[in-house]
């Protein structure tokens, strides 16, 4: 049961302290958008270097943008250990996904909430990791979309009958109010923001939230 807290409700002039507040996370999340795929511009490839340089986590890039043909293997190749991209704007995930991999990290893919998984259950064979959105993608601080759940058990049973590790990754809404459910579908990668920055001890917050997930460890 891993947590990955989302900078984006962060404090953006001062990242490097805001990523050493959760020195105690899996990973750090970082939210990639292009104001093309989603309505919200945030940063790219010469700040996640930058960030790299600093973390004290693994960083798990979540590419909200179009084109990641072209641009998610440059984020593997600069170092982030997970390079997620969105199904729906990938030409070819399959040699996207193999250029990710091939750069040595993690790679994943991502499903809006109004995209089936079902489609997309031969790319398991390609990716570590699946994210489920829990939100409409591009903005921090929305509400949990607990209508997903169905399609996490669906993942989560599709990763079953394949066998071998693909994690699970739910990102939009969770807090100590949602991350049980999530755990409880099949989920094993929480991405939180709000509910992490948002508190006054972020490192309190990630505690708190992997503890409640770990109830529902499966
Ligand atoms: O990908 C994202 C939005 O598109 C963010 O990772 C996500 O929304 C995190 O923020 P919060 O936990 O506040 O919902
Ligand atoms: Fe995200």
């Amino acid at each position: 049961m891993q947590i990955s807290p989302s900078i984006l409700s962060a404090d953006f002039a001062n990242l490097q302290s805001e990523l050493e507040a959760i020195s105690n996370a899996d990973w750090a999340h970082v939210d990639v958008m292009d104001n093309h795929f989603v309505p919200n511009l945030t940063l790219g490839l010469p700040v996640v270097e930058a960030l790299l340089e600093v973390s004290p986590v693994p960083v798990d890039c979540h590419l909200m943008i179009e084109d990641p043909d072209r641009w998610a293997p440059g984020y593997a190749e600069a170092g982030a250990q997970s390079v997620t991209f969105h199904v729906e704007a990938a030409r070819d995930p399959v040699a996207t996904a193999r250029a990710i991999r091939a750069a040595g990290a993690r790679a994943a893919f991502a499903v809006k909430p109004g995209t089936p998984f079902d489609p997309y259950e031969e790319l398991l064979a390609e990716v570590d990791m699946v994210l489920v959105m829990t939100v409409e993608p591009g903005f921090g601080g929305q509400s949990f979309m607990a209508d997903q759940m169905p399609k996490v058990r669906r993942v989560r049973e599709a990763v079953r009958r394949r066998g071998g590790e693909i994690w699970v990754q739910v990102d939009g809404g969770v807090s100590a109010d949602t991350i049980e459910q999530c755990a409880e579908a099949g989920a094993d990668v929480f991405v939180a923001g709000s509910a992490v920055y948002g508190k006054d001890s972020a490192a309190a917050a990630v505690d708190d939230l992997r503890a409640l997930a770990e109830r529902h460890r499966h």
